[in-house]
């Protein structure tokens, strides 16, 4: 076959399938309208069934999970479980855009990994606000200004991340889901930065653990300055010629910097977990977590008595941390984490127990385990 036979063959393939992908996309764009007018008729039933004055609740994570966990167990392929649930996603938040558009605060600012997880989470439909810190998310929730938050919890290098544990301390809100995100950390330089002259990097103090063997090996001599953020980090070295920062691909973008070296995270599972938090509490959706936080008094054997009761009634922890008690000088505070929901009977007779030997229970939330 001649080249311009082939080159005509090619063609007239590849206007066929072309044609094939025309026609299915109307169909599917019919598909998803008609979905999204289904969605509008949930928001009215919910509407007309809400008593007077109830605030009429439309984001239901409960649902959502269940929507992304069947689309990937019945998912035939080629697409991955995770991609089709990821425009599954995409899709539930602009349905739900119509029937309300959901507000979320989430620890700023622009470019950090909490928005990150807040897009995965809500999807881009969303409508997202960045605050200056932790403790500002949680007002911003408890004054009714947005309707959720986003929160770092812990990471898997670094652990736990101490002010938003203190937060739940003194906060009424209820957790109402967990996002997990894979965390890629990168070296930004800005269009000024002299390569050979690099003495300074700023990052989030957590970031710059993430990376201290890597910046050990490649960086042993600059100066590592921690910010409040990594996004506050992109932003600082737009002028300084010998300045890097150690932040996201979401921050390179933002600030219009270059990503000199990717991934140089040292562990390379490198995760954070964030939660999601809201006024309301969540049903169950057949596959969750639940969050407790417990204080006790400072004598032999409490720590035994306070995880027996979930051996007894088994219960899987999936997480226990300490924090010493803003109260009492001696006491304790447990934040807890595991598999179940309040409404389970075996969840209801560990916690009814616990209850007998702590000073004080505090129920965080039940929510839906992360599915992406
Ligand atoms: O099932 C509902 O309650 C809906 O509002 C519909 C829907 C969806 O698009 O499937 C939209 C938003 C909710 O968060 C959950 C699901």
């Amino acid at each position: 076959m001649s080249e311009s036979e082939s080159s005509s063959t090619e063609q007239a393939q590849l206007g066929v399938l072309r044609d094939n992908i025309d026609a299915l996309d109307l169909q599917i764009a019919e598909l998803i309208n008609q979905r999204a007018g289904l969605a509008q008729q949930v928001a009215q039933v919910k509407h007309q069934f809400a008593q007077p004055g109830e605030e009429v609740v439309y984001y239901r994570p409960e649902r959502e999970a269940q929507v992304l966990r069947r689309i990937m167990e019945q998912n035939k392929g080629p697409l991955h479980d995770e991609e089709l649930a990821r425009l599954f996603r995409e899709l539930m938040s602009a349905c739900l855009a119509l029937e309300k558009p959901t507000s979320v605060a989430y620890l700023g600012p622009e470019g950090t990994f909490t928005e990150q997880a807040a897009l995965k989470h809500f999807g881009h439909s969303a409508m997202t606000r960045s605050m200056p810190a932790i403790g500002d998310v949680f007002r911003e929730v408890e004054a009714g200004v947005v309707q959720y938050g986003v929160v770092p919890v812990e990471n898997s290098t670094e652990g736990v991340v101490n002010h938003t544990l203190d937060n739940f301390m003194t906060s009424g809100l209820k957790i109402c889901g967990e996002v997990e995100l894979r965390i890629h950390q990168n070296l930004l330089i800005s269009d000024v930065t002299k390569l050979d002259g690099i003495t300074r990097i700023y990052s989030h103090s957590q970031s710059l653990a993430q990376c201290r063997q890597w910046l050990d090996t490649h960086y042993p001599l600059a100066e590592r300055v921690a910010v409040n953020s990594n996004a506050e980090a992109a932003r600082r070295i737009k002028g300084e010629w010998h300045s890097a920062a150690i932040a996201g691909e979401l921050a390179a973008q933002q600030y219009g910097l270059t990503m000199l070296s990717e991934k140089i995270e040292d562990q390379p599972d490198n995760s954070t977990r964030f939660l999601i938090i809201g006024a309301e509490a969540v049903p169950a959706s057949g596959d969750d977590k639940t969050s407790i936080m417990v204080a006790m008094k400072n004598e032999p054997g409490a720590l035994h008595s306070l995880l027996q009761p979930f051996e007894e009634f088994g219960v899987d922890l999936t997480r226990v941390e300490t924090r010493p008690s803003k109260t009492g000088v001696w006491s304790y505070v447990f934040f807890i984490d595991f598999t179940g929901h309040v409404e389970q009977e075996s969840v209801k007779q560990a916690l009814a127990k616990v209850h007998g030997c702590a000073s004080d229970l505090k129920i965080l939330g039940s929510y839906p385990k992360a599915v992406l």
